[in-house]
């Protein structure tokens, strides 16, 4: 196996070059791209901190498959056998109620020390860590809304969430060498008509201007926000609407965050990138795959996968965009769902990067748009998969579908024993 995949590699390589591109490049390119994969996957989003309460925020996992891990030592077990199955660079993208504590914690007193083992495992691992306040699934955030909310006390707790999730954030940048992105997410919306649609987002502002307020390192942290089109029970009025993030965004210099599943039904990120760009310093994404609603499926190589990667490759947005993914899955295997998604998120990756893409940009300014749209299709069936199976192998990984198999052991021997 591995010497027919060295064969086809080899093969791959003389085709790509006879189109100007060079597949080493490509690979090693690919080895500066992490990919913040998101902890909520592994357990539907409930977290450490009160695990029977409920998903609140307008957000849902649906579906039961059974094994989800139960603590943060079994979530970071599936995550250790998920990152075995994904080749290249990764990040771990961590939510505040993710903690570890022998007693309760309130959400405004999280501190660095709560995440100390998620810190140490990602030394060993040499990962990234990336973070998120949680302002959902808390009793003070029952009546949907938090950072915006009328109430001053309210508002206040949730300030001192995001202020002290900050200070998390920076402590992950330091200790790891590699600055940590903190988007915060707020569900705060109405479910019905909306007679003052201008307070509460003028509350979200202040509130906004007040958690950034602090100078932090840039180099160990960096503030990004994320817009949203509506939630189930918010659906008549989100406050931090793409209007709203992106006009605080670009004001503020802060990062903007898009999420693929936060957006009218037509729309789409791939073509938000290159606008927000022109405006903001950085962008984190969610990469997610929305069917008819912002509804967290697994991640596919689809059409606007591949165009989210094309667009950061062919404006080579290296430094500035941020990779994350954002859905949870749970009526299939969880760490299969971790597995499919990422692949894919690098496969999209790989393929941009095998495109010529100079020469696609000259025939676009010459207007043969003949050649461009014949060169783009041609090049779908050139052989990225061979490039693809050797960057698995020298990564260690499997090259192909045989990864579920592993998957599969580790369910019978570890998940089904939950
Ligand atoms: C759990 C995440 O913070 C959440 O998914 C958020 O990023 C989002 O996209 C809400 O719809
Ligand atoms: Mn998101």
């Amino acid at each position: 196996m591995t010497r027919l995949i060295e064969q086809a590699f080899e093969l791959a390589k003389q085709r790509f070059s006879a189109i100007g591109v060079d597949v080493d490049a490509a690979m090693a390119q690919l080895d500066q791209l992490p990919i913040s994969m998101h902890c909520w996957q592994g357990d539907d989003v409930r977290g450490f901190e009160n695990p029977q309460g409920a998903l609140t925020g307008g957000i849902q996992a649906t579906g039961n498959y059974p094994g989800k891990a139960r603590s943060a030592a079994e979530l970071r077990a599936d995550l250790d056998q998920a990152m075995s199955l994904i080749p290249g660079p990764k990040r771990l993208n961590l939510h505040a109620i993710y903690l570890e504590s022998d007693s309760p914690v309130e959400r405004n007193a999280i501190e660095p020390k709560h995440f100390a083992n998620w810190v140490e495992w990602a030394k060993r691992n040499k990962l990234g860590l990336d973070f998120n306040p949680t302002c959902f699934s808390h009793p003070l955030s029952a009546d949907g809304f938090t950072l915006a909310h009328s109430n001053p006390e309210i508002r206040q707790f949730w300030i001192e969430h995001c202020q002290a999730s900050r200070k998390v954030s920076a402590w992950f940048g330091e200790q790891l060498g590699t600055p940590s992105v903190m988007n915060i997410w707020v569900p705060d919306g109405m479910k019905d008509l909306t007679v003052d649609r201008l307070a509460p987002r003028q509350r979200l502002l202040n509130s906004l201007d007040e958690i950034i307020k602090e100078k932090l390192n840039p180099e160990h942290h960096i503030d990004a926000v994320e817009s949203k089109l509506f939630g189930i029970g918010a659906e008549s009025y989100t406050v931090g609407s793409n209007e709203f993030c992106l006009g605080y965004a670009a004001s503020r210099q802060t990062a903007l965050t898009l999420d693929a599943g936060h957006f009218h039904p037509t729309e789409v990120i791939s073509d938000k990138i290159s606008t927000a760009m022109l405006y903001v310093p950085r962008l984190l994404l969610h990469v997610s795959r929305p069917v008819r609603w912002d509804s967290d499926h697994v991640v596919l190589l689809d059409d606007e996968t591949q165009a989210i990667a094309s667009e950061i490759v062919r404006q080579r947005l290296f430094d500035k965009v941020h990779i994350g993914l954002d859905f949870f899955d749970a009526s299939i295997n969880r760490i299969a769902a971790w597995v499919i998604g990422t692949r894919n998120a690098k496969k999209a990756l790989l393929r941009a990067l095998l495109e010529p893409s100079d020469q696609l940009r000259e025939l676009e300014l010459a207007g043969d748009y003949t050649a461009r749209l014949a060169l783009l299709e041609e090049q779908k069936s050139l052989p990225w998969q061979a490039v693809w199976e050797s960057y698995c192998l020298r990564h260690d990984v499997p090259a192909d579908a045989s990864w579920l198999g592993d998957v599969r052991n580790y369910e019978q021997q570890i998940l089904s024993q939950r």
